[in-house]
């Protein structure tokens, strides 16, 4: 199992931030986390990395249980990309750079990288589209570019676990459908690693992700089969507003209901 929480719950300054969350992930899925702003996405990313300690509950990571493991070594196996490690990185790095710096996951290169990384680092830039841009200073990219460079930087460290925290935040109709596509590769890779997607997006959901769960006021409201989780009734009652779905390329897109 990738992931395995049980009764989860997570106290601050006696609000519960979390509630007795259960999520279990198998090995062969892949997820998309899906939750309004506060609802709690982030505090459950942080605690599958081991960044915060819930006040209540157990957790298990590709088979590690929290609290009888090394977390920094627990770590190496999980990729994280997000937004905020965006703002982290040296501007002046280039885009190779800010890949080979995903080999140990520190921000910045501190050893001489050996000739098989950069090669390693190559190739990950030119299955994204992006081997032109390996000279490139990081800071002159795209929104989309940058987002190809981190996803490339997280997979340079091969991990079992990839969290892609809101990727496409910030990028046009046609940077948005092309990240999306270069993820479903990712996916389809039979040795690749598990992908957790979060978004608030549900169109975003693409069909290689097998499963959903809808977080809502720290609770699961909902969590299965993307296709059991993503339906008219489930997404109204979910969004608190009358909806209409449609699908279209295996996605669901949805739109208010008409008054
Ligand atoms: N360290 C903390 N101390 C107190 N409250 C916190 C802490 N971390 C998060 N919260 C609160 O917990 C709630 C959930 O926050 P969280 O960041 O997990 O939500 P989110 O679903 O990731 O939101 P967004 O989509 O806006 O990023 C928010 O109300 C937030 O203010």
């Amino acid at each position: 199992m990738v992931i395995d929480i049980r009764e989860v719950t997570w106290l601050r300054e006696d609000k519960q931030i979390l509630r007795q969350v259960n999520w279990q992930v198998q090995d062969g899925e892949h997820w998309c986390l899906v939750g309004q702003n506060g609802s709690g996405k982030t505090s459950l990313l942080n605690i599958i990395c081991g960044y915060i300690w819930p006040t209540k509950g157990s957790v298990t990571v590709l088979g590690q249980r929290y609290g009888q493991v090394d977390l920094r070594d627990m770590r190496k196996s999980i990729g994280w990309v997000s937004s905020s490690l965006m703002s982290q990185l040296h501007e002046n790095e280039t885009a190779e750079r800010v890949v080979l710096s995903g080999r140990e996951a520190t921000i910045g290169l501190y050893t001489k990288p050996a000739e098989e990384d950069i090669e390693r680092a190559y190739t990950l830039l030119e299955q994204f589209g992006c081997g032109h841009l390996r000279d490139a200073a990081y800071r002159t990219l795209s929104q989309g570019e940058r987002q190809k460079v981190l996803i490339a930087r997280a997979l340079m460290a091969s991990p079992r676990l990839l969290i892609l925290d809101e990727p496409c935040t910030g990028l046009d109709l046609l940077a948005r459908e092309q990240l999306l596509s270069m993820i479903a590769q990712i996916a389809e890779q039979p040795d690749g690693p598990t992908l957790l997607y979060v978004t608030h997006h549900i169109e975003e959901i693409l069909p290689c992700f097998t499963h959903t769960l809808l977080l809502k006021k720290g609770q699961v409201e909902k969590a299965g089969r993307t296709r059991e989780v993503l339906t008219k009734e489930e997404l109204s009652r979910f969004f608190e507003v009358p909806l209409d779905i449609r699908e279209g390329q295996g996605r669901i897109w949805v739109s208010l209901q008409e008054r």
